[in-house]
């Protein structure tokens, strides 16, 4: 069976007696899972339940694990595996609903005709006031074509529904934002841009999300161009300003000059020249990259960066590594110099493991579920959505960086993506910064 990152909730039951839960997880860690969350779901004198969330490679690696806590014995039981994850995406992961009762006729009369006329009369009259008198201002279209979901590459913009959902699932959360996912049939840039210029009237923003390099840097180019409301490719900026917030905590925790680090980019395609883009303008002087394609090298040199030969001569050579191929463990332990900042933002797995990379001799390391752009999108947007901002800029970008940088805790990469102050610090920085602009 190919490979692939399955989640599964394992039902544990084990003796109430210290140890036995010890004798579980190293049983899932040696047999290749990689263990998520446990909760404990019932303790009683004699016995205790726990729900095991476990990642696995592949199903045979689920069959290998559950066997090897169940030849632990002593009282040692699974109970079951369940899937949570597709289990919690029955249905979808959103819905539109009312903000208001309809529960009378003078309800229905107000909400819709013959009342809604009044308000349609005075939008014909004054556009701008739609910002107060629809969703539209709070609104943001979540696009994409599918060609390049997380690092699972060009699987179609249905496979990539769920994606969409959830960040339209973040956005709610973290900034109160309807987020509304729209898959595009086309990447052909002619084409994709005239199907959100001609559907832009619904939202007042553009969130691009997996949509693959090169064609991604056209696209945003131009609709950042073309449209008068902000216009952001979450892969790209999203990407770079909490790559470049986690460069700043590791600097600030290893004495390292951000400015004066020799930074090393794994795959440049979309997150990668643009952290690359972001970096240089920070101040970052040396930016080196590799990258299997020609093309992306080249693009590489345009913005100042240099490319090396290889992969290895890289690892050799930079103080900060920062890696979005999408390749899960390209980098192997025996690359890593000892002091090393390690980013393998690649999801939904690393090009290495962090606990593998710090004991390899990396000073820092994180993966893509930490160092992740939901720290950074939902405040971006929130912020130019607040100040009624047209376009989202460098300045913004880094004021965001800047403030995720600002929330983390000393000897962190990245502050906890469920703390709301973060969300409310981006989202202030954004909106400062684009109201001195207006
Ligand atoms: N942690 C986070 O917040 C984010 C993580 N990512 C991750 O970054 C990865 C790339 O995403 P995008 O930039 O949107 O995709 P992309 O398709 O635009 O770029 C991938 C680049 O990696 C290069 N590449 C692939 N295999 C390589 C190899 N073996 N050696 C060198 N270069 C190689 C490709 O040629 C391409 O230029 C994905 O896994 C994605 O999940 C992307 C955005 C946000
Ligand atoms: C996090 C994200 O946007 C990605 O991996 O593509
Ligand atoms: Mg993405």
């Amino acid at each position: 069976m190919t490979a692939r990152n399955i989640t599964r909730t394992i039902i544990v039951e084990t003796p109430s007696r210290p140890g036995n839960l010890g004798k579980v997880t190293t049983a899932i860690g040696q047999a290749g899972g990689d263990i998520g969350d446990i909760t404990t779901i019932k303790i009683g004198p004699l016995s205790t339940v726990r729900d095991i969330t476990v990642q696995f490679e592949s199903d045979e690696q689920l069959e290998v694990v559950v066997r090897a806590i169940e030849a632990l014995g002593g009282g040692i039981y699974v109970h079951g595996v369940s899937d949570e994850v597709l289990r919690a995406h029955e249905g979808g992961k959103i819905r539109m609903v009312s903000k208001l009762d309809i529960r009378s006729l003078a309800d229905l009369r107000r909400v819709y005709t013959p009342g809604v006329a009044d308000v349609c009369r005075v939008i014909q009259e004054e556009p701008e006031k739609a910002r107060y008198y629809t969703s539209i201002g709070n609104t943001v279209a979540i696009v994409t074509d599918g060609t390049a979901i997380l690092g699972l590459g060009n699987i179609g913009p249905l496979a990539g529904m769920p994606v969409m959902e959830g960040k339209a699932a973040l956005f709610d959360r973290f900034a109160g934002i309807s987020g509304i996912p729209i898959l595009l049939d086309t990447s052909d840039p002619d084409e994709v841009v005239r199907t959100i210029k001609n559907i832009s009237h619904s939202f007042g923003g553009i969130l691009l999300e997996d949509i693959g390099s090169p064609h991604c840097f056209e696209i945003e180019e131009r609709l950042k161009r073309e449209l008068p409301i902000p216009v952001m490719h979450d892969d790209q900026h999203g990407t770079a300003v909490v790559t470049l917030a986690a460069a700043i905590s590791a600097c600030r925790a290893t004495g390292i000059e951000l400015r004066d680090a020799v930074v090393g980019q794994i795959g440049l395609g979309a997150a990668g020249l643009a952290i690359c883009r972001m970096f240089m303008a920070y101040g970052v002087k040396e930016m080196s990259g590799v990258d299997r394609q020609a093309a992306a090298l080249d693009r590489l040199r345009q913005y100042g960066g240099t490319p090396l030969g290889s992969l290895e001569e890289l690892m050799e050579k930079c103080d900060i590594v920062v890696a979005t191929t999408g390749v899960p463990g390209l980098i192997k332990p025996e690359m890593i110099r000892q002091g090393q900042v390690i980013l393998a933002l690649s999801n939904p797995k690393p090009e290495i493991d962090p606990v593998c990379a710090l004991k390899a001799g990396a000073a820092f390391a994180a993966d893509g579920r930490s160092v992740n752009n939901v720290l950074g999108f939902p405040g971006i947007f929130r912020g130019v959505l607040n100040a009624g901002a047209r376009d989202i800029t460098h300045e913004m970008l880094v004021a965001a960086a800047q403030a995720i940088a600002d929330c983390t805790s000393e000897g962190e990469l990245a502050p906890h993506p469920l703390d709301p102050e973060v969300h409310r610090r981006v989202a202030r920085a954004v909106e400062q910064v684009a109201s001195q602009k207006n």
